[in-house]
């Protein structure tokens, strides 16, 4: 092996840019072991302008990335590599995150509308609408996903309707749109200069606009979302070269594979059989899992998606996927918002000083909740808290609440795919956190797979660009076919996490969650009327239209000359005791009484009236004086009339179709029309 600076021969490298929600980073693998040689990683900013809006600058994306590859060369030359030893570059990305951009300047028309953002809530409500039924589902026989703030159309419907600038450029035919995917591409392929317009059927498989069918845009769908064709990019394979980079000092490498992030954390975990499943913690978190050539509609609230379609010519796999939009993001905010840690790794050591959150339970739902429930609505809540809770409870309480979501993702894709997991291979950032992963496996009931290598994102993402027609690098045929025997692109399991909890505890633990779920929902009122009470000042508006209400009437009836209110005295009705269970006369019980009209009834009251009441109420108990004690049979075969005399009623009632009650109907309207 040569030393550290020293030249090495005959390597096939290949560089992945995986641009997530947290950080952008650019790794170098070697194509025949998949082992990381080098890389470099950045944080990115993430911009909040108003609650529950999340945007990033596409300037810092591309920014970032062009820094990441530039010191991860560097990084390369220094340990003795040429930078032509890299073949190609695969990208992955965060999915979803809105871009547009103008085709005659390159520069974005908008800053990037990240996945977690909530201000197409509205706009989703209005799409809802035009839904026969108000259905939520109503696309996702075509599309796979149901109606959320979460995907790329809704957001863009967003743009169209509040960007002048967006609206504009459509107008004029110099408005581009596409994913993190596309914008890389585009700009790493030269930009203004022949720079090229695609996506990948995984990202396009997140926009809502491609039919999961035939992998291409939906004429139905850009209809229904209002959506010109023009502007989207065009849909091509993830393994296939795209073009050559122009920039960096890659310039002349092709770029040859895409995978949305998720996707390719699936292929870097090599779930290439139907029934292998993995869970990415990253930002979000992600469970995926492989149904082969069949697309399945879920029934239980997740996503039918794109898995990858690693060639022109070959098939599309499909996934069923749970989506998480909150986890690393939440130990993100106790550093950054809370100041609770100074570093994300801090949490373990925090949340690790107690056994127990000691019923203190966190729903991080920032951005409402996502799978299974899809509430845009949900917030964010930490319940259960005593004089007791401390930092080191809610510390817990988050990376439970990691582990809670997970479980209901789990339990949903058992039902949906009608097979029990027996495993799960997990990888991204937070899988770092050995706490984290022996609660996931508490919770989970079973056994949590962790690879020596968690960066299976950006592993995927090689793996496809390698593998491209034309690139022929990474050889994935074996890997595919399922034997891995032997294959050093297997990634080896290291870590293997055991349930250590009784059932009973689990899903005791559970139900509590779910708990606390319920107390999360609808917290977000923002153009609801919230029912409150009100103090003297504010109730006097309305006592003053009530009592002008009242005067008019009695003005009416005078000028019309008719009766209006007529009180009715002594009415006569008839009671029937009603039950199929013996009555205790005296007893706690409520009876049903029926009260039937007669001739003199009033109006209002000509209709038999159930009531319920309490047998030692009102006046029914006198009627049953000299009864007490005695048990009343009123079972089918029993059941009778029982006259029990005559009941005085005061009552009052409208007379609908008098002449001063319809002006005061229409007086009380009025306002409300
Ligand atoms: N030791 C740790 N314990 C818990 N969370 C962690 C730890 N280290 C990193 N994280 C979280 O993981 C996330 C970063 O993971 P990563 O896979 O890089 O995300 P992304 O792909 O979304 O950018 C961050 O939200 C960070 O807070
Ligand atoms: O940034 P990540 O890794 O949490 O992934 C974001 C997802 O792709 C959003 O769908």
């Amino acid at each position: 092996m040569p030393g550290e600076g020293e030249p090495r021969s005959n390597v096939a490298l290949v560089g992945a840019v995986d641009q997530g929600t947290s950080s952008t980073r650019f790794l170098i693998f070697n194509a025949k072991t998949s082992e990381v040689i080098t890389y470099h990683q950045v944080e990115l900013k993430q911009i909040l302008p108003k609650s529950g809006w999340v945007e990033e600058d596409p300037m810092e994306i591309l920014d970032t990335t062009t820094c990441c590859i530039e010191k991860a060369v560097e990084n390369l030359v220094g340990l003795g590599y040429k930078q032509s030893d890299i073949k190609a570059v695969g990208i992955t990305n965060q999915r979803e995150t809105t871009i547009v951009w103008d085709k005659t300047t390159g520069k974005p028309l908008y800053n990037a509308i990240v996945w977690l953002d909530l201000r197409t809530a509205s706009t989703v409500d209005e799409l809802q609408k035009k839904t026969p039924g108000n259905d939520k589902d109503y696309l996702r026989s075509r599309c796979g996903l149901p109606l959320a703030t979460y995907f790329s159309a809704v957001k863009l419907r967003w743009l169209l309707d509040n960007s002048e600038t967006v609206r504009k450029a459509v107008e004029d035919g110099r408005c581009m749109f596409g994913t993190v995917d596309s914008w890389l591409v585009y700009n790493l392929t030269g930009g203004v200069n022949g720079g090229q317009h695609v996506t990948d059927v995984t990202n396009a498989s997140r926009t809502m606009l491609m039919n999961l069918s035939t992998l291409a845009w939906d004429d139905s769908l850009c209809r229904f979302f209002d959506i010109p064709k023009s502007v989207l990019p065009e849909i091509r394979s993830s393994a296939e070269i795209y073009g050559e980079l122009t920039s960096t000092s890659l310039q002349g490498t092709k770029i040859s594979g895409i995978l949305g992030d998720q996707q390719a954390a699936l292929v870097g975990q090599l779930c290439f059989q139907v029934g292998q499943a993995k869970n990415t913690y990253g930002t979000g978190c992600f469970l995926l899992y492989n149904t082969g050539l069949k697309a399945v509609e879920s029934t239980t609230g997740l996503l039918t998606t794109v898995a990858y379609k690693l060639g022109k010519n070959k098939p599309a796999i499909y996934a069923l996927e749970g989506a998480i939009a909150i986890a690393g993001a939440c130990v993100q905010w106790l550093r950054d918002n809370m100041g609770m840690i100074s570093s994300s790794a801090e949490i373990e050591q925090l949340a690790s000083a107690v056994d127990s959150t000691y019923g203190c339970y966190f729903v991080p739902a920032f951005s409402g909740l996502f799978c299974p429930y899809w509430q845009s609505d949900a917030r964010g809540i930490i319940c259960g808290l005593t004089q007791f809770t401390n930092k080191n409870h809610i510390a817990r309480a988050v990376l439970e609440a990691v582990c809670f979501q997970t479980r209901e993702l789990l339990d949903a894709m058992n039902k949906d795919s009608g097979l029990d997991l027996t495993s799960v291979r997990v990888d991204g950032g937070m899988t770092v956190n050995l706490l984290l992963m022996q609660i996931q496996a508490d919770l989970l009931g079973i056994d949590v797979v962790r690879p020596s290598m968690t960066e299976t994102t950006a592993l995927g993402a090689a793996m496809a660009a390698g593998s491209a027609e034309g690139v022929d690098v990474w050889d994935l045929s074996s890997l595919m076919s399922g034997n891995t025997k032997g294959s050093p692109s297997t990634p080896v399991a290291t870590d293997i996490f055991h349930p250590s909890i009784t059932s009973q505890e689990r899903e005791e633990r559970l139900a509590k969650w779910k708990m606390a779920v319920e107390r999360s929902m609808h917290w977000d009122t923002a153009g609801k009327q919230l029912r409150v009470p009100m103090g003297l000042w504010d109730t006097l508006a309305p006592g003053l239209y009530a009592f002008g209400s009242f005067a008019m009437l009695l003005l009416a009836n005078l000028v019309a000359g008719d009766a209006f209110l007529e009180p009715q005295a002594s009415v006569v009705v008839e009671v029937t005791l009603v039950s199929n269970i013996p009555i205790r006369i005296g007893s706690e019980k409520s009876v049903q009484i029926v009260l039937t009209g007669t001739d003199e009834l009033p109006l209002g009251l000509t209709e038999t009236k159930s009531l319920l009441f309490p047998i030692e109420e009102v006046f029914i108990r006198a009627q049953l004086e000299g009864h007490e004690g005695e048990k009343l049979e009123l079972g089918d075969k029993k059941l009778r009339q029982l006259k029990l005399g005559e009941i005085s009623a005061s009552l009052s009632c409208l007379n609908f179709f008098s002449p001063s009650s319809v002006l005061c109907i229409l007086y009380f309207f009025l306002p409300t029309l």
